[in-house]
């Protein structure tokens, strides 16, 4: 794992090619992925069976085959030990009661004239969610997808999620049960992506996919974006802990490894001004691997990508945080509402020593799919409002069209478009 200091001369360099590792479009990622785009829109069902059999080694005589019963997922929810069907439905509840807080609804007001003016608020018709499956099984980004998609009554939830080698998680399929996820089809990657996207005689279009994946799910639905709405292009996992150097390293370390056993290419930095704490974090970091069933994941991603890094202060790790504008930011120092207030750009932000990132993750209520690979400058969480939509309204009263039509008319005429300008003229009359 890299140590950095930011008293090194090169270390704007060092920090940039540590961001930068994932934020370049792979080529040859996008050239595998608009083909199997092409081949799915063209061979419909045909295609998708043949990319689930190579790539999820999953063969199936029919698509029906693919689908799943929603028998299935109930019997899922009620094989469950106690334990977790209990964690599953406080988790449920928790984000339930989170996301309930951010439904907006329709608002108009009326002018003195009588015009009224405002917006109509409607949930999306059919949203596609993708649930990652490769590398691990994700019940809570089921959750986390499908449940503000039914806060902001969207009408139908379509989910795919692969299931590598035929195998199915009973986590998975209890939770799309309990959020009330509509149909389940296992297929993954960019082809699940296509056949949301184009629809397949046996899976329907959608009118926007959300959710988290690898590099081949984040290139299909960049390519798929204007046909169908996406939520985000969410990236590999990443943290970012600011330190005071009073927190118990064992728990840094934890929490830098709990993002990195995503991926071998998810990010995983800390920041702290006293460098005989960073050497506890590596002693601990040392001490703590080979414990961990994910070390080799761990172990890449720390490799690859992670950093133990000295600031002159907590000063500087703000500013340093604003530049990297993590997914997770945790605040792991005393008085941490202080610093948040100077914190612009992270996904989420975890306050305070007590707060793993994990249970954002899980349970505490906020959303879980965030901005990813400094998004979190311009991009916001998954919430309701990704799946409600606005339709301005504007209705002008009789006695309103002079006063209006004079404005539009002048703008028109100064725009060299008659038809316009003549068609508020029309409605009234300049005596
Ligand atoms: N931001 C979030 O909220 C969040 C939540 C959970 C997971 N994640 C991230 O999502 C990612 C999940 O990735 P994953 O791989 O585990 O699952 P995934 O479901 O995203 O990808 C698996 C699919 O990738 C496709 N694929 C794999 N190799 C391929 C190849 N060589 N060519 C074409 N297609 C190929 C296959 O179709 C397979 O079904 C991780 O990076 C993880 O960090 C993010
Ligand atoms: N940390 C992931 C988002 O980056 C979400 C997740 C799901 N399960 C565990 N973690
Ligand atoms: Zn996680």
């Amino acid at each position: 794992m890299q140590r950095l200091s930011t008293q090194q001369p090169d270390f704007d360099q060092r920090l940039a090619a540590l961001l930068d590792f994932e934020t370049a479009q792979n080529p040859e990622i996008d050239r595998t992925v608009a083909a199997i785009l092409t081949d799915v829109k063209t061979r419909g069902d045909a295609a998708l069976l043949d990319y689930t059999a190579r790539f999820d080694g999953v063969t199936v005589a029919s698509a029906a085959e693919l689908e799943l019963d929603r028998a299935v997922l109930q019997q899922a929810f009620e094989r469950l030990a106690p334990e977790q069907r209990q964690a599953l439905e406080a988790a449920a509840q928790r984000i339930r009661s989170y996301h309930e807080r951010q439904l907006t609804t329709s608002w108009q007001y009326t002018e003195p004239d009588g015009t009224v003016l405002g917006q109509a608020v409607t949930p999306l018709d059919r949203v596609g969610i993708y649930v990652p499956g490769g590398k691990a099984a994700y019940p809570s980004s089921v959750l986390m997808n499908a449940i503000p998609a039914k806060v902001a009554g969207v009408g139908e939830i379509i989910m795919v999620v692969p299931t590598p080698r035929g195998e199915r998680n009973d986590l998975v399929l209890a939770a799309a049960w309990l959020a009330g996820v509509d149909r389940v089809f296992t297929v993954g990657g960019a082809q699940a992506v296509a056949a949301l996207a184009y629809g397949t005689a046996s899976v329907p279009q959608v009118d926007k996919i959300t959710g988290p994946g690898n590099a081949y799910v984040a290139a299909a639905k960049r390519a798929v974006f204007g046909l169908v709405g996406i939520d985000m292009v969410a990236g590999p996992s990443e943290i970012l802990v600011i330190c005071d150097g009073h927190t118990d390293p064992d728990w840094i370390a934890m929490d830098l490894f709990s993002q990195a056993e995503h991926d071998e290419i998810a990010q995983s930095i800390l920041l702290c001004p006293d460098p005989r704490f960073i050497d506890q974090v590596a002693a601990s970091i040392a001490r703590l691997l080979p414990q961990m069933p994910r070390r080799a994941i761990i172990e890449a991603s720390l490799g690859n990508r992670g950093a133990l890094i000295e600031v002159a202060d907590l000063d500087q790790a703000c500013v340093l945080a604003n530049r990297i504008a993590p997914e997770h930011l945790e605040l792991s120092v005393e008085s941490p509402w202080t610093w948040q207030a100077k914190i612009r750009h992270a996904g989420a932000i975890f306050l305070g020593r007590f707060t793993s990132e994990s249970l954002g993750d899980y349970c505490a209520g906020p959303n879980h799919v965030l901005p990813t690979s400094r998004t979190a400058r311009f991009a916001s969480p998954l919430g309701v409002y990704d799946f409600q939509k606005r339709s301005s309204l504007i209705y002008v009263a009789e006695a309103a069209a002079a006063r209006l039509g004079r404005v539009a008319s002048t703008l028109a005429h100064g725009e060299g478009l008659t038809a316009h300008a003549r068609a508020a003229e029309l409605r009234y009359r300049d005596d």
